[in-house]
Formats: structure tokens, C-alpha cells, sequence
């Protein structure tokens, strides 16, 4: 799917930001397997955020939404949208307005709608919203199994209540390297509470191959900063 994804971009420049962070990575010749990863395109993504309460917001039917996705695209990033308790028809329908190559369900949709949009050829991120206190590996099973073997991608991240997503929080890292190593082939990424103080600590520690994050690449809520999209990359791609 994608080694590093910025979700909740919202300007040209944000592209931009994310685009030299990569190519940050490829200039210092690391020949580590994450910076190897993170130089190929198409293994970064941007999170485009169409949940109206979201701070990171974006409309669809405005015209930018349209140019900031071809601008993802022109940089090789994948596009990723993410949505909350949308129907597979609502989704379809920004899709073919703003262009996406992945949606994200982040809310509390049935499996139904993750379904109803596989079939319809779209490559679907299932986030696991999990507890940050009493996380155990039988409940990141229970929680996971049932979107996987439907072909969801599972992006695990701390329960943030009401708003759903973005807010800092962060998991039990060693629970989650606990789960994953009963699945060495599934791909998953880590989300919740990322930044480019703890982002090492926490490949290292949960065992992931593919990090989110969204508060953890602003200067304030909202607005990404590029020296944190960079500090975040270079963090990630040093192990
Ligand atoms: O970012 C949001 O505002 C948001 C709102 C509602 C649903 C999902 C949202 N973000 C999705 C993401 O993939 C975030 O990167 C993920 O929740 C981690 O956020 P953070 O803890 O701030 O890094």
C-alpha cells in the first residue's frame, strides 16, 4: 500500500513539503530498507481528509480539492481519501470528482460498505480505532479479522472518540508487535500519536512497515509544517 502517509494535507505547498521530504531521503544515500522503501514512488501517500468536522477538511466539490489531488499525483504520491460514516455510493461519488487512488474508512461503517467498494475496484484502508490503555492482541484480532478477509487494509490507530481520527494519541506498541507477529505476511500500517520524536522508537518497537500521521506533522492543529514533514521522514527512514 504505502510506507509513510501524511494524512490531512490541505494546500499545493503541503505536496510540496512532502515531495522534498522524500526527496530528502533519496539525497542522503541511505541504503536502509525504509529509505529504500520511501524513495520508490508511489510508496508515500497524502491523507485527503473529507470529513466536515475535521480541522483537516477538504471539500470535494470545490475545484482545489481536484487540483491538490493532481498535484499528489503529478509528485508520485498516492492519494488517499479519508472518510467517516459515508456510503460506498457518497465515496464513489467524490472519487470520481476529486480522483483518489485508495479510500479510508475511518468511522463506524459496516463491513457492507467496505465490500460494496472493493467490488467496485477500489482499494479500501479499514482503520481499527484501538484503546490506548488495556489493548490486548485478542482484541486487535477481533477487531482486524473481519475487514481482512474481506481485503481491507487494516491502518491501526487510538480510539479518538467523537472527532475519529487525528488526535495525537498514541498505542501500546508492544501489544501491536505482539499481534503482527502472528501475521507475518499482512500488511498493515501503524497509526496514532506519530512524530518525529517518537516515530523510530515506535517502527522499532510495534514491528510496522508502513506509519500514518497527521497531528504530528503540524506547527498547529491543521496546518502541516514541512521541517516536522521532513524531521518525520528523515526519523523514519534512519532505522
Ligand atoms: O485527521 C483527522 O482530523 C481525522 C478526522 C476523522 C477521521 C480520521 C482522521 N484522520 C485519519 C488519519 O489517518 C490520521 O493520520 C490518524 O488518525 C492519526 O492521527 P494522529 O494521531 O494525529 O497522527
Amino acid at each position: 500500500m504505502f510506507e509513510i502517509k501524511i494524512c490531512g494535507v490541505r494546500l499545493k505547498s503541503d505536496i510540496d513539503a512532502v515531495r522534498a521530504a522524500c526527496d530528502g531521503i533519496s539525497s542522503t544515500h541511505d541504503a536502509s530498507p525504509n529509505a529504500d522503501a520511501a524513495r520508490r514512488n508511489h510508496s508515500v501517500a497524502v491523507g485527503l481528509n473529507f470529513y466536515p468536522p475535521s480541522v483537516r477538511f477538504i471539500e470535494p466539490a470545490d475545484p482545489s480539492s481536484r487540483s491538490l489531488s493532481t498535484a499528489a499525483q503529478d509528485a508520485g504520491l498516492l492519494r488517499v481519501g479519508v472518510f467517516v460514516n459515508e456510503t460506498a455510493a457518497a465515496i464513489q461519488a467524490v472519487n470520481s470528482v476529486v480522483g483518489l487512488d485508495a479510500v479510508q474508512l475511518h468511522g463506524d461503517e459496516l463491513i457492507q460498505t467496505a465490500i460494496e467498494l472493493i467490488a467496485s475496484g477500489h482499494s479500501v484502508i479499514r482503520a481499527i480505532k484501538l484503546p490506548t490503555v488495556d489493548l490486548s492482541v485478542d482484541l486487535i484480532e477481533q477487531r482486524v479479522a473481519p475487514w481482512t478477509e474481506v481485503g481491507c487494509h487494516p491502518l491501526l490507530d487510538a480510539d479518538a472518540g467523537a472527532a475519529h481520527g487525528g488526535s495525537g494519541k498514541t498505542l501500546d506498541w508492544s501489544i501491536v508487535s505482539a499481534w503482527a507477529a502472528s501475521h507475518p505476511d499482512l500488511a498493515w500500517t501503524l497509526a496514532g500519536g506519530l512524530n518525529p520524536d517518537n516515530v523510530a522508537a515506535a517502527i522499532t518497537e510495534s514491528t510496522a512497515k508502513s506509519i500514518d500521521t497527521a497531528s504530528g506533522a503540524e506547527e498547529t492543529r491543521g496546518i502541516k509544517s514541512p521541517s516536522k514533514i521532513q524531521a518525520f521522514f528523515q526519523a523514519a527512514s534512519r532505522l
